[in-house]
């Protein structure tokens, strides 16, 4: 029988606490990670005193875990707040790695989610398609590396600072059965924006291999519009299974996305498909469809450079309301949620996630 992550807080809620409660009612367990036969999580004491009270209490879950039927590992992680607490600093010059694009432990494919401008949806798209491709049961991560305007953490509706054990590693935080972990989650907000180069480069470096992962199916990255220092570093440090370029159908995002097409295809990097976001609105009083930016402007583009068309998205308010609350609408039913799980099996019957 495989455990559920109900199975886990249940068992850990009957093991009492010194001073009264249990680990679940006090509120102590931070990033629980079921994954198949394997639980992960951290207890987060409220000092480092707590901690060592609760030695005793973390053998004991980690114990009463390894009973339940299903569990083939446990791994319990005590950190406390306070001067003792570690931290992981973000920021700092890239460390020496070997030449050319590396893999990643444990991530099995990497999808970079590009656009050529701003504003065309391709956070939203990045969210939305993490999402969906968690719920046909693919293991599934989502890295913000949007360094200037990371916007997952509201998407995916996460804020925490995600914990790190051991000041060398950082867990990243679930939402919506998706690993996700945003630059902007670890910075304060003046301090990405005075990075330059190597700094940001380091970043997405410790990102990328400082980041508890674990073992994924795919790692979508939501890259900052345009073809910068992240795009660069990304696609010459590590070994990217493909990118992904959302545009809006007008001619002028069109054309930044050529450029985008362009950067990838000069970086040796695949390119996986094109994505037409905001393609049509239905207008949810009468029915009728317009086509605010056009529509099919993607389609031909892919067909003009011989890659493949991944699909059109529509433009909908619920599509804005739902990111904006930190839900995505693929999580949800209907036809919105159902046109990011025809993209999401379309990539995974592809074998790109
Ligand atoms: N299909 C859609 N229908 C309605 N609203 C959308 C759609 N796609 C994106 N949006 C909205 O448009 C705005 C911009 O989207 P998003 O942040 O995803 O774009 P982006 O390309 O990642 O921009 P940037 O790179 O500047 O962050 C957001 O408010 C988002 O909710």
């Amino acid at each position: 029988m495989t455990p559920t992550r109900d199975t886990v807080l249940a068992a850990l809620a009957r093991i009492p606490l010194p001073g009264g409660g249990d680990l679940v009612s006090r509120d102590l367990i931070r990033a629980l990670v079921v994954d198949g036969g394997q639980v992960r999580f951290v207890i987060e004491a409220e000092s480092p005193d707590q901690a060592r009270a609760l030695e005793g209490v973390q053998a004991q879950a980690e114990a009463a875990l390894r009973a339940l039927p299903g569990i083939s590992s446990v791994q319990v992680v005590m950190t406390a707040h306070g001067p003792a607490a570690p931290s992981l600093k973000i920021g700092q010059h890239p460390t020496a790695q070997p030449a050319g694009p590396q893999p990643i432990a444990g991530i099995d494919r990497i999808i970079a989610v590009g656009s050529g401008k701003g504003g065309v949806g391709k956070s939203t798209v990045s969210s939305n398609l993490a999402v969906a491709l968690a719920r046909q049961g693919r293991r599934v991560g989502l890295l913000d590396a949007d360094i200037y305007g990371p916007s997952q953490p509201r998407m995916m509706g996460v804020s925490k600072r995600p914990v790190s054990p051991d000041g060398q590693t950082i867990i990243p935080l679930m939402a919506h059965g998706v690993a996700m972990m945003s630059i902007g989650l670890m910075l304060r907000e003046d301090e990405a924006v005075i990075w330059r180069g190597p700094m940001i480069m380091g970043a997405l470096q410790q990102l990328l291999t400082q980041v508890q992962w674990g073992k994924l199916d795919v790692l979508i990255i939501d890259l900052p519009p345009g073809t910068g220092d992240i795009q660069l570093s990304l696609c010459q440090r590590t070994h990217l299974t493909g990118a992904i370029i959302v545009s809006t159908p007008q001619d002028v995002a069109l054309l930044d996305a050529r450029k985008a097409l362009d950067m990838f295809q000069k970086l040796k990097t695949p390119v996986l498909g094109l994505i037409e976001n905001m393609s049509s609105y239905i207008c949810p009083n009468c029915g009728h469809e317009a086509h605010i930016f056009g529509h099919g402007g993607v389609a031909t583009e892919a067909a003009k450079q011989g890659l493949p068309f991944l699909g059109e998205l529509p433009l909908a308010l619920e599509v804005r309301v739902a990111g904006d609350a930190g839900t995505p609408v693929a999580a949800g039913e209907g036809p919105l949620a159902e046109a990011y799980g025809r993209l999401a099996a379309r990539l995974v019957a592809g074998g790109m996630a």
